[in-house]
This record gives C-alpha cells, sequence and structure tokens, in this order.
C-alpha cells in the first residue's frame, strides 16, 4: 500500500525535552530526539515518560495556540521557546475510560506554531462524521441528582473545546424533553442530541426522536406493521441516572467525560429498538430491558422509593425477591436465524461487531404473531409459572452486573434475547441471580430457558384462549419447539405483575414486541476488545530521516 505523504515534521520543545513531532493524515507523533534523550534521559524515567507517542488524526479533539507567562519564560540551553501549541486528544485509562490529555509543544518560531495549528485543523475539518451543534437536554433529578453539575463541570468545557455548540435545555418536568423534541424543537440545525441523565430520560429522548421521525416521514407508529424510518439524528448519552445500562453497554462505562469524548469524536453505533404494542397499539420503544414478574414488580415498588436514589433499586430488589411471586401465562415467540447466533454462543458483542454488520434482513421478514401461524413456521408457544419473564434487547450491562442479563445479545442484531425463569424455590432463584454478579452461566439452570427472537407475544393466564387454559388443566405445558415438560405442583399468584420497560412501568400486561433493526444511532462505538493499537508504526512516521526546521 502506498505510504500516506507526511505533512509536517518539526523539531519542538516539548517540556524539557526535545522531540521530533509529525503529522501525516492520520496520525500525528512525536519522539524524543537521540540527543535530548541522552541528556535528559533521568528526567524521563522518573517522570514516566515514553519516549514516543502516536495519536490518530480522529482521536484529537482540538489544537490551539498556548498563552501564558510560563511559555514566553521557556528555555532550552540559552535557547528561547516563547510560542506554543497545545493539542488535546483522547486517550485511554482503565476499563474502557477515556480522558482528555494535553500536549504542549515549544517552538522559537510563531510562524512554525501557527503552521501546526492551521494544519491540524485542517485535518480536524475533514472528518465529516464529528458533530458541530448539539441539542442537549438535562434532567437535573436524575440518579443523585448531579445531572446539572455534571454537564457544566465535565462536559461542557469539553464541548467548547472542540469547539462544538451546544444549546442546552434543563427540564423541568417529567416527558418535557420528550414533548420538546415530538414537536417544538427545530431539528434541522443540530447533528446530534444529547441526554445528561438515566435510561428513563433516554427513553424520553428515544420517544420524542422516533416519533419526530415518523411524523416527519408519515408514517403512523400505531400500525402494528409500519415500517419505521431510522432516525437520522444520533444520540450522546451522558450517565447521570441510576442504573445507565444504556451507557454501560455501549461504551463499557459509565464516565460522563468518556461519553462526551465519544459525541466528540463522532463515533456511530447502531441500535435495535423494540416497539411494545398492547392490542395493536403502540405502547412504548425499548432498547435495554423489557421484564415482567421479578423485574417490573421490583420497579413499580421503587418508584415509590425515588428518593433514596439509585439504592431504591437494592431495597426493592431485596423486598421483591422475598415476596418470591411468581405469575402464570403463555409467551409465544418467533425465534431468529442461525445468521444471529444464539443467547449462549459466547460471541460478545463487541466494537465493530459482525454478527450486527451482518444486520439480519430481519425488518423485511416481520411477520405478525398470530394464532394461525403458531402451527407453522417454528414458532415457539410456552405456556408456565414464571419468576420473571425478561427480554434484553442488549447485554444490559451495567455497574451491578458488569455482564449483564444476556451477556452474549447484541446491540443492532434485530433480535432480542427473551429469557425464561420458571417457578423454583427462592435458594435457586438466588443462585440465579448471584450469577448475574460473577463469571458463572446465570442460564445453566433446569428453571432458566433463553431464545434469541425477533418478535414475542405475553398473554398473561386470564387473556388466554379458552384452549390453551384447558390445556393447563391437563398439568401438562407445551413448547412448539421444545420437550413436553411436567408443571411444577406448587400454587401460584393469579394476579398479574406489571412489564417494565427501560425503567418505566408500562399498563398493560398482554403485550406484543418486534424488534426493529437498527433503528437509532449513538454517539459509541459498542465496548472496545482491549486497548485499541493504532494500526500505523510510529516508527514510518519519522523515516527517513525527517526535514526539521
Ligand atoms: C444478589 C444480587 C443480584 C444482582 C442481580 C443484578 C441483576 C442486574 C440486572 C440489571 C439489568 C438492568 C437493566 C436496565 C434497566 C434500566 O433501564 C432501568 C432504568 O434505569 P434508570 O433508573 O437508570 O433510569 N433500571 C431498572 O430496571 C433497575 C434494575 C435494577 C436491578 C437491581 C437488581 C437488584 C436485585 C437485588 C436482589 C437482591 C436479592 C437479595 C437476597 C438477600
Ligand atoms: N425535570 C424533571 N422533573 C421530574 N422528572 C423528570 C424531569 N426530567 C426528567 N424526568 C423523569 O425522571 C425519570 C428518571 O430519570 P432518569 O434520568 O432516568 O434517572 P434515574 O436513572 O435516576 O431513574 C424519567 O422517567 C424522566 O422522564
Ligand atoms: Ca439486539
Amino acid at each position: 500500500m502506498e505510504k500516506q505523504p507526511r505533512l509536517l515534521c518539526s523539531r519542538l520543545l516539548r517540556g524539557h525535552t526535545q522531540v521530533e513531532v509529525a503529522l501525516n493524515n492520520s496520525v500525528l507523533g512525536w519522539k524524543d530526539t537521540d540527543r535530548s534523550r541522552k541528556r535528559s534521559s533521568g528526567f524521563s524515567s522518573l517522570s514516566g515518560t515514553a519516549h514516543s507517542h502516536v495519536v490518530p488524526v480522529c482521536e484529537i479533539v482540538a489544537v490551539c495556540k498556548t498563552e501564558d507567562d510560563n511559555t514566553k519564560k521557556k528555555k532550552l540551553g540559552s535557547q528561547l521557546y516563547p510560542h506554543a501549541f497545545t493539542v488535546s486528544y483522547v486517550s485511554r485509562t482503565r476499563q474502557h475510560q477515556w480522558c482528555c490529555s494535553d500536549v504542549t509543544f515549544h517552538s522559537a518560531d510563531l510562524t512554525l506554531c501557527e503552521q501546526w495549528i492551521q494544519v491540524i485543523n485542517e485535518q480536524l475539518s475533514l472528518l465529516t462524521n464529528r458533530p458541530r451543534s448539539l441539542l442537549v437536554y438535562i434532567n437535573p433529578f436524575g440518579g443523585k441528582q448531579r445531572g446539572t453539575r455534571i454537564y457544566e463541570q465535565k462536559v461542557a468545557p469539553l464541548f467548547r473545546r472542540a469547539c462544538i455548540s451546544a444549546d442546552v435545555i434543563v427540564t423541568e418536568r417529567a416527558n418535557h424533553a420528550r414533548d420538546h423534541l415530538k414537536t417544538e424543537a427545530s431539528l434541522d440545525k443540530f447533528d446530534g442530541v444529547v441526554c445528561v441523565g438515566g435510561d428513563g430520560m433516554f427513553s424520553e429522548i428515544l420517544h420524542g426522536l422516533v416519533t419526530r421521525t415518523q411524523t416527519d416521514h408519515g408514517v403512523d407508529q400505531n400500525q402494528p406493521e409500519a415500517e419505521l424510518v431510522p432516525c437520522s439524528l444520533r444520540i450522546g448519552i451522558i450517565p447521570a441516572g441510576s442504573t445507565d445500562c444504556i451507557c454501560f453497554a455501549t461504551v463499557g462505562t459509565n464516565d460522563p467525560v468518556t461519553s462526551a469524548l465519544h459525541i466528540i469524536v463522532g463515533d456511530t453505533q447502531p441500535m435495535d429498538v423494540c416497539s411494545v404494542l398492547h392490542d395493536d397499539v403502540l405502547l412504548r420503544y425499548s432498547v435495554s430491558l423489557l421484564g415482567y414478574g421479578f423485574y417490573g414488580d421490583l420497579l413499580t415498588d421503587s418508584e415509590r422509593k425515588r428518593w433514596l436514589g439509585p439504592a431504591r433499586y437494592d431495597l426493592s430488589g431485596v423486598k421483591t425477591f422475598l415476596s418470591h411471586k411468581c405469575y402464570e401465562g403463555t409467551v409465544s415467540f418467533l425465534p431468529a436465524g442461525d445468521d444471529v447466533g444464539n443467547p449462549r454462543d459466547e460471541l460478545l458483542c463487541r466494537s465493530g461487531c459482525h454478527v450486527c454488520q451482518r444486520k439480519a434482513s430481519s425488518n423485511g421478514k416481520r411477520r405478525e404473531l398470530s394464532a394461525e401461524k403458531e402451527t407453522v413456521c417454528g414458532l415457539g408457544v410456552i405456556r408456565g409459572k414464571f419468576i420473571a419473564i425478561n427480554a434484553a434487547s442488549m447485554s444490559c450491562a451495567c455497574p451491578r452486573s458488569p455482564q449483564g442479563l444476556s451477556p452474549y445479545a447484541h446491540l443492532a442484531d434485530g433480535t432480542t434475547d427473551l429469557i425464561l425463569v420458571r417457578k423454583c424455590s427462592r435458594w435457586d432463584f438466588l443462585r440465579h441471580l448471584l450469577r448475574h454478579t460473577n463469571q458463572d452461566d446465570q442460564f445453566d439452570h433446569s428453571f432458566v430457558e433463553v431464545y434469541r427472537v425477533r418478535m414475542f407475544r405475553f398473554l398473561p393466564r386470564d387473556q388466554e384462549p379458552v384452549s390453551l387454559e384447558d390445556q393447563s388443566e391437563t398439568g401438562l405445558e407445551k413448547t412448539a419447539s421444545g420437550p413436553m415438560c411436567s408443571v411444577q405442583t406448587t400454587s401460584c399468584s393469579k394476579a398479574h405483575s406489571s412489564w417494565c420497560c427501560d425503567g418505566e412501568i408500562l399498563p398493560h400486561a398482554a403485550i406484543q414486541v418486534s424488534v426493529q433493526c437498527q433503528l437509532i444511532r449513538l454517539f459509541a462505538r459498542g465496548i472496545e476488545e482491549q486497548q485499541q493499537c493504532v494500526s500505523e508504526d510510529p516508527c514510518t512516521l519519522w523515516a527517513p530521516e525527517p526535514n526539521t526546521h
């Protein structure tokens, strides 16, 4: 492959060390010159400074002239270096966390500094995926009520440094952001929408943006067969909520600075959205967890304890666990094809995921879940008594469960992982829950089943067709895709639970769910496999000998 022409290469001063700095179309690099390395080797090893460093241009946040009194006095030997410029760039710390680092280069030559600033800025202006203008919504009451402070102290300064303009709206009530996006906001002037808050706040942005997009394109989202139009604006999430699972599962951490940097560099991560209907009428959209039984009850209880902040989930978790309820009903589902793998295949969804890139032909194949079709096309039907019915459209990894509810679920494959936890003893359920917090397989229990599906439907027992109720009287449960299995004899609560849908409670127990493949895009890149290596060998930046200024 032909090598990129070198654009600029100079000998400059960094700290007390002379360095050779080079820039081509994709990488900025600097290394100590041999002379200064010899002279300052003690200094370097003491401070831990590496002798060479490379930064991909796409991870440069900004470059600017440095003007302070120290710069004016900068000296090496008798030579003054009164001019300087600073490059801010992404550096990786630990656990997928990013921070913004600065490197300042000094020079005796003002024109040279200005040339560096100009050339780097020209390179940055070629990166067309970067947002220039954002619409930001802050929920001041999410999580520990630190949304406004997090934005002002950690995010706004970075946006300013990257020359991104932001229109900020601090919400005054629930659904303020959703309603504003739906009708009022002039979206044409923005390159993206940012929410500062938790999963509930993200859900508001999701609903506002999806609804607005359908309205603008004349699509009736209440039609069960409607082909929804993907949203053109990307969504950024600055985590300031209680669970922050959508941020955690798409970035790998819930750190506001990391998220701000993913927005600044203009990352893109497509994401599936489930539409949730009742009697063919749209109730809500979901991207993370749709849970009936355990998580529905937990969330309902936790809403009364909002004043406790994130700890409400632990308290309600213990209470719901102790109440040990189970619910009877029928789940029918359309299994996904083999092309998207299965929930236990140990294929993690990571940055550049191949499974998601193959992007199932699912959307074209959407079919209605109707009774006649249940006997054909491999549709699964499962009757039973369940402690939990969960659908995880993504891993749902979060600080409480770093692998998530379904560790091998994919962000953008057009499927959701349907997890059925049948009635079991308290002890067994606790064992199952505990496995969410360690490396053990939470699906490896006789009372847990998991299916990768494109759509599913749930009917609570009292709404089942009579024929299914009759079957249950025989004491047998039937699955179309699996073997017959016996019903446990213990009794079960007749009442309904609720569905929790990305942290919101739904008003109906009977729902139909279908996955809309890649309906939205986030400012994220999926979880990076490991510390990313720059593909370019730094040495090539300096070979052959540079024409130093
Ligand atoms: C014994 C320890 C068991 C730990 C089990 C952890 C499983 C965690 C899976 C979490 C999946 C989260 C999916 C995301 C949901 C969010 O969309 C949604 C909204 O988030 P927001 O408030 O930021 O807006 N959050 C939720 O629905 C909350 C889920 C909370 C899960 C907490 C579970 C705690 C369970 C504690 C059980 C304790 C048993 C103790 C027995 C003595
Ligand atoms: N200004 C506001 N006042 C009250 N509730 C709000 C406001 N802005 C947003 N909300 C609502 O607060 C709920 C929780 O927000 P979220 O940011 O997800 O925090 P948490 O993660 O703590 O639940 C969401 O349902 C959202 O609609
Ligand atoms: Ca998915």
